[in-house]
Order: structure tokens, then C-alpha cells, then sequence
């Protein structure tokens, strides 16, 4: 899974889904929107129309899913309880692969039942350029024992490992800045499939 605010979908957050797909084999990736993301505030557009953007993002790309599971849920979305339904549906033995970027890992410890994010998965931290921020002690701990150094490694067991990922294309887009781009009324072409951008525009979203 990678999940996200995707307050809207990015070139970088689709790249990065179809570089993960293809640096370890998997199956598919489900790029599932957070309906309440639990450490941030409020999106600046809905949890549907997030999913719309994305769904048209993806469009028809091999290998990647929009998965609406979170907006079925209340409360803050954790994503413990995303693997656990996940989980569910791939059976124990099956490798499952929970996707972030390295500043979402920064926070890692402060998120809802770390611990158990172990058992139910393998973490995989995605580089992102410019950030670069050394780990906290507590998240350093909590990982140390689980840290491998290649895909095999990762592969070879269903939960309970970390790998650090350096994708071929590494993209400097972030929502923010998009956010900020349409506000100014300035362009974001090629930051976003155009499909998203057209939406984005006929709805007048992120206009202030
Ligand atoms: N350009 C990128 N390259 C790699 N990973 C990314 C990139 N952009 C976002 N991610 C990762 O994708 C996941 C979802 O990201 P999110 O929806 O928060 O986008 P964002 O661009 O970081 O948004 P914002 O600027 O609003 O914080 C997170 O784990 C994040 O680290
Ligand atoms: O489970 C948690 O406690 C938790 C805390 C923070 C973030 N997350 C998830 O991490 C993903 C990226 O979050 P964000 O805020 O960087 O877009 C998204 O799927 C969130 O639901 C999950």
C-alpha cells in the first residue's frame, strides 16, 4: 500500500507507486487515500473528491489501484487498521508492503500502534529529494533490529522488516507546493497527470 492525503495526487506520489511496483515485484499497489489523516489537519478538499483525483490519475495503469477502504471507516485513519483489513484479504503468508515516503517516516513513532505496523507488514521508506532530516532516537531504536539492506532480504518473510528505497525518479513535488501553485493562479503542468489538472480546473479547486 501507499498511502496518502493526496490533497491532490502528484506525478510524484504515481512515479513513485509504479517505480515501487517494479523494484519489488509486487502484484499490484493500492494507493489508498486517508479519509481523516491522523496527524495533520483537515485537507483543503474532500476525502471523495480526493479519490476522484485519484482515480483519474491512475486511470488505467497497469499494476496500480485507488482503494476508496479508508473512506468506509470513521475516525481518524489509521492505517494499523488499513493493514489489518488488508491483511485479511491476502491471507497470512502473503508479502505485504507498506510504502512512505522519509518524511512521513520521521514521525513514524508518533503514529497509532507503531509496533503493530511491524506485524502486519514490511515498511518500506521511499527517499524523497531535499529531505534528509537525520531519524529520531526512538524511531532509530525502534527500527534498528528490523533494517535490511535489499530486496531479497525484505521479500523473504510476510511483515517485520524495513528497507530504504531509492527510486530511479526521484521527484521534488509536493502537494504544498502544488496547493500553493493553483491558489497564485500559477501553473502546474507536468507536476500532475493532466486528466487531474483538468478536473482541478473545471471544479475551480484550491483556488484560495
Ligand atoms: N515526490 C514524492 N516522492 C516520493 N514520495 C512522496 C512524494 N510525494 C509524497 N510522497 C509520499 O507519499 C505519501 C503521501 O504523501 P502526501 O499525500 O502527504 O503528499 P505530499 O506531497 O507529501 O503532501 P503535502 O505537501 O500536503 O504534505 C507520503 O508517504 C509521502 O512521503
Ligand atoms: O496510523 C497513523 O497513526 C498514521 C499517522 C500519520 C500518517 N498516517 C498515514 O500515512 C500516510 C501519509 O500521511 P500524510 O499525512 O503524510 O499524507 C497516510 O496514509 C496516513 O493515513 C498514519
Amino acid at each position: 500500500m501507499l498511502g496518502g492525503t493526496f490533497d491532490p495526487v502528484h506525478l510524484g506520489h504515481l512515479r513513485s507507486a509504479v517505480e515501487l511496483g517494479e523494484a519489488l515485484s509486487l502484484d499490484r499497489v493500492h494507493m489508498i487515500p486517508a479519509a481523516k489523516p491522523p496527524l495533520r489537519g483537515e485537507p483543503s478538499i474532500s476525502p471523495g473528491e480526493r479519490l476522484a483525483l485519484l482515480r483519474l490519475g491512475i486511470g488505467d495503469t497497469p499494476g496500480l489501484v485507488a482503494d476508496a477502504r479508508e473512506l468506509d471507516r470513521e475516525g481518524p485513519s489509521f492505517t494499523t487498521d488499513t493493514l489489518a483489513s488488508l491483511r485479511e484479504e491476502v491471507g497470512p503468508a502473503a508479502r505485504l508492503v507498506m510504502a512512505l515516503g522519509h518524511d512521513a517516516f520521521l514521525r513514524l513513532a508518533d503514529w497509532h500502534q507503531p509496533e503493530r505496523l511491524f506485524e502486519l507488514a514490511h515498511v518500506v521508506v521511499i527517499d524523497r529529494p531535499g529531505i534528509d532530516t537525520p531519524l529520531s532516537t526512538g524511531l532509530r531504536d525502534m527500527v534498528a533490529d528490523r533494517e535490511v539492506e535489499d530486496t531479497q532480504a525484505l521479500m523473504s518473510t510476510p511483515a517485520g522488516h524495513l528497507l530504504r528505497l531509492r527510486l530511479p525518479s526521484r521527484m521534488a513535488i509536493s502537494a504544498t507546493d502544488v496547493r500553493h501553485r493553483l491558489a497564485s493562479r500559477a501553473s502546474v503542468r507536468y507536476l500532475l497527470p493532466e486528466a487531474v489538472e483538468a478536473r482541478i480546473h473545471v471544479y475551480g479547486l484550491y483556488r484560495s
